[in-house]
């Protein structure tokens, strides 16, 4: 699938938590208030639309982004993502539990945040980054990160990001995720020439947007890419995004239902400074990442810890052990790598604790992730 980068420079960062309205040119902003009900989030939609709405498709790019620029800033109910060099100025208010995520209101990572904990305040974030960071400095209580699809299969850039920080996953949730087709209002599929999503929502469509024939553009989040065609008020292309993206940036649904499988499910994982207390009073799972020595059936031998214990496994996924990409051995140069297993206990089961003991006899590295329960809500 051809995919174009779509990477529009960040000019000036914003302020969530302490109020400061500023504007980005990469993410024009979100329309939502922090903690707002959906009633609120209506009216904010509906200003911004009207005041919208007396553009055209031709008018100048820069007259338009101006104007853009103009409404954004003198909104007072629009709060922006929150990026690195914010975070030093924001306080946390420490009243309903926070959640940072990545993209902007309207995107699945917001959705999967409010299941998880129902009524949280969920804190768009403008980089994966920037929400691990949210958590580390104590701005907000946890953090939310897409980990693989049923379609698409492991998010490993997410992978590597749950070894560079030092966060514990101390819950999952998995979320079924249905794209729609999203236009401006008086654009038909028939005028439409692009499409701009996030990769992974691109890929769980693949065969209707081959179908369709149109140019594949990859945004930051599906959310993003609404607001993009809204703000740009494009008439060629559409954005992949939830039902509640067309709802918050006024733009129409063209079609629902669009991923190559009806059963497209997101797993997500929830990170916080500290390891939630493992239970045994229903069902854990445990996530960790180890690396091994080179030698024939070490693999195998990593594996059979659980197996020996009837531990169930539940995902295995291997990364390139960054800064060690390469071993030499015997005049052959292996890759290195690193290994991320979930499987089916609590750390509070002493079959659990054998286990990883066992393990770390031989394991030239070992880090427990999180233990968590398991998201039975699909089953
Ligand atoms: O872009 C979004 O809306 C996201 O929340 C990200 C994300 C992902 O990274 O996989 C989450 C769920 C869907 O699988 C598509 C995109």
């Amino acid at each position: 699938m051809a995919v174009n980068a779509v990477r529009l420079p960040v000019t000036q960062l914003h302020g969530v938590i302490s109020g400061n309205l500023s504007l980005t040119n990469r993410k024009p902003s979100s329309v939502v208030r922090f903690g707002c009900g959906s009633s609120q989030r209506c009216r904010s939609i509906s200003v911004l639309s009207t005041q919208l709405e007396d553009d055209d498709f031709g008018r100048d790019d820069s007259v338009r982004s101006m104007e853009v620029k103009k409404i954004l800033d003198e909104s007072p109910l629009l709060p922006k993502p929150l990026s690195s060099n914010k975070l030093a100025q924001s306080v946390s208010n420490g009243s309903r539990v926070r959640v940072a995520y990545q993209g902007v209101p309207g995107a699945y990572s917001e959705s999967a945040a409010e299941k998880a904990y129902p009524n949280c305040e969920a804190v768009p974030c403008e980089e994966f980054d920037t929400a691990f960071e949210a958590v580390e400095r104590w701005l907000v209580d946890r953090a939310v990160l897409p980990i693989e699809n049923s379609l698409g299969g492991s998010i490993h850039r997410n992978y590597d990001l749950l070894l560079r920080h030092n966060l514990h996953i101390v819950g999952e949730v998995k979320l079924a995720v249905r794209h729609c087709l999203l236009a401006n209002h008086g654009v038909n599929i028939e005028d439409l020439r692009r499409v701009l999503s996030h990769p992974q929502a691109l890929a769980q469509c693949e065969n209707t947007l081959t179908k369709l024939g149109l140019v594949r553009e990859a945004v930051d989040d599906t959310a993003g890419a609404a607001q993009q065609i809204a703000y740009e008020k494009l008439g060629d292309a559409a954005a992949v995004a939830s039902a509640e993206a067309a709802k918050i940036y006024g733009l129409n649904i063209i079609a629902e239902d669009i991923q190559d499988d009806c059963d497209n499910v997101t797993r997500f994982l929830m990170l916080a400074r500290e390891p939630i207390i493992p239970g045994t009073n229903r069902l854990f799972k445990t996530s960790i990442v180890f690396s091994l020595e080179e030698g024939p059936g070490v693999l195998f031998k990593a594996l059979a810890v659980f197996a020996l214990r009837e531990i169930n496994l539940t995902k295995i996924e291997s990364r390139p052990l960054r800064k060690h990409p390469l071993r030499a051995s015997g005049g052959l140069k292996y890759f290195d790598y690193l290994f991320y297993v979930d499987f089916e206990a609590s750390m509070a089961d002493e079959v659990a604790q054998n286990a990883l003991r066992h393990l770390e006899e031989f394991a030239t590295f070992l880090r427990v992730l999180g233990s968590y329960p398991v998201d039975t809500s699909m089953l």
